[in-house]
């Protein structure tokens, strides 16, 4: 800026203008979006505050307007924090997560929806599931699929039971860390802790640094990480958020054996999300079992240029699921080309069930 001083006092001065300019703009923001939540309560008095088509086109609005200096996904995490704020003023988000407090699902779950919602850590997918379903919390976050490792079934079967729908999903890269405590002898580490997803993904350093020590697979990340605070002979396995809430030091850092290893996670929650310009769905479909059932479901997808992004099977649990697919591609189902296709492979299908239309992840 070229009215910008150049001596240290003048631009401490010039920082505070500044800050009480964001602080002034912030709390106009925060003024409409409480006058937005009046307008909707008006209308509807059982109206949901959270819109997340509505959040994704602020955050890719943000993303596309920015010059820098700040990394447009610097920028988009800020805003991110302020619309988290805006919300909570109104109507604090409740969030039921994969826990324990510490796991990726937790930070999955700060990257969506900020840190101003209330989240709660429970003990298992399908309890995820089963909050969210009795209403006691808003949405829930569950880890779908690993770039290294692939699906995780817990997450597919649940939805095969469930009358819950896809409201959002939020990709994380995965940093795994070897971390000891102050007490951990680190030059006779016998034992690393961590969960069989993250032993899997760190195979061939294990392998090459610790190839002696028994790996011991235990029920997530964070209670890998609570478990070294007490054995002196351990290390674990975890990420950043474990290796802060438990105090420990991280021995070697990103020992993944991929460096693009990422998870994704879904946002399940009872509301339809309308369309926001960038968009996925998935469905689940059980085909008849006989020949060229794969090839009949998919053909529609092909004739209407409809982009698959994941197609997963899983076996059947009843008779009439025979095979049962789980299928992943752009578009709304409010988009005529979308609702066609659906229509086409409901007539082929022996049941179809779309699981949602939600914004692709924008952070
Ligand atoms: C303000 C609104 O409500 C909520 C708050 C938003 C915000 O702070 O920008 C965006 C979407 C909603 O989660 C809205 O729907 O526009």
């Amino acid at each position: 800026m070229s009215d910008t001083p150049k001596d240290l006092e003048g631009l401490r001065q010039r920082i505070d203008q500044l800050d009480s300019d964001i602080m002034r703009l912030i709390s106009e923001r925060a003024e409409c979006a409480r006058s937005v939540a009046e307008t909707k309560t008006k209308d509807d008095p059982q109206a949901v505050f959270y819109r997340p088509e509505r959040e994704a086109q602020v955050l890719r609005r943000i993303m596309e307007l920015n010059d820098g200096p700040l990394d447009s996904e610097e920028m988009a995490r800020l805003f991110r924090e302020i619309m988290s704020a805006c919300l909570a003023l109104e109507q604090p988000i409740k969030v039921a997560y994969l826990g324990p407090e510490g796991t990726f699902t937790q930070q999955a779950s700060l990257k969506h929806f900020g840190e101003s919602a209330i989240s709660l850590p429970m003990a298992a997918i399908d309890e995820v599931f089963r909050e969210v379903e009795a209403g006691a919390v808003n949405y829930g976050v569950v880890p779908v699929e690993n770039s290294t490792e692939g699906v995780i079934n817990h997450t597919l079967d649940s939805f095969m039971d469930s009358s819950m729908r896809i409201c959002g999903e939020v990709v994380l890269r995965i940093h795994h860390h070897l971390l000891v405590s102050d007490n951990t002898r680190r030059d006779k580490v016998s034992r690393i802790y961590s969960h069989p997803q993250s032993f899997a993904q760190c195979r061939k350093w294990l392998d090459a640094h610790y190839p002696q020590a028994e790996r011991v697979p235990v029920s997530s990340n964070a209670e890998a990480a609570r478990l070294v605070k007490t054995e002196w002979h351990s290390a674990a396995i975890a990420g950043d958020m474990a290796a802060k809430l438990y105090g420990l030091t991280r021995v070697a850092e990103k020992i993944e054996d991929r460096p693009d290893n990422s998870t994704r996670f879904l946002i399940i929650g009872n509301q339809d999300v309308p369309m926001s310009g960038d968009d996925k769905t998935s469905i689940v479909v059980a085909m008849r079992n006989q020949p060229g059932a794969l090839h009949d479901l998919l053909e529609p997808f092909h004739r209407h240029q409809i982009d698959l992004t994941r197609l997963e099977t899983r076996p059947s649990r009843s008779g009439v699921w025979n095979y049962v697919f789980f299928i992943d591609f752009k578009g709304h189902r409010d988009e005529p080309r979308v609702a066609a296709v659906l229509e086409e492979v409901q007539v082929r299908a022996a049941e179809l069930k779309v699981l949602g239309s939600f914004p692709m992840g924008v952070l």
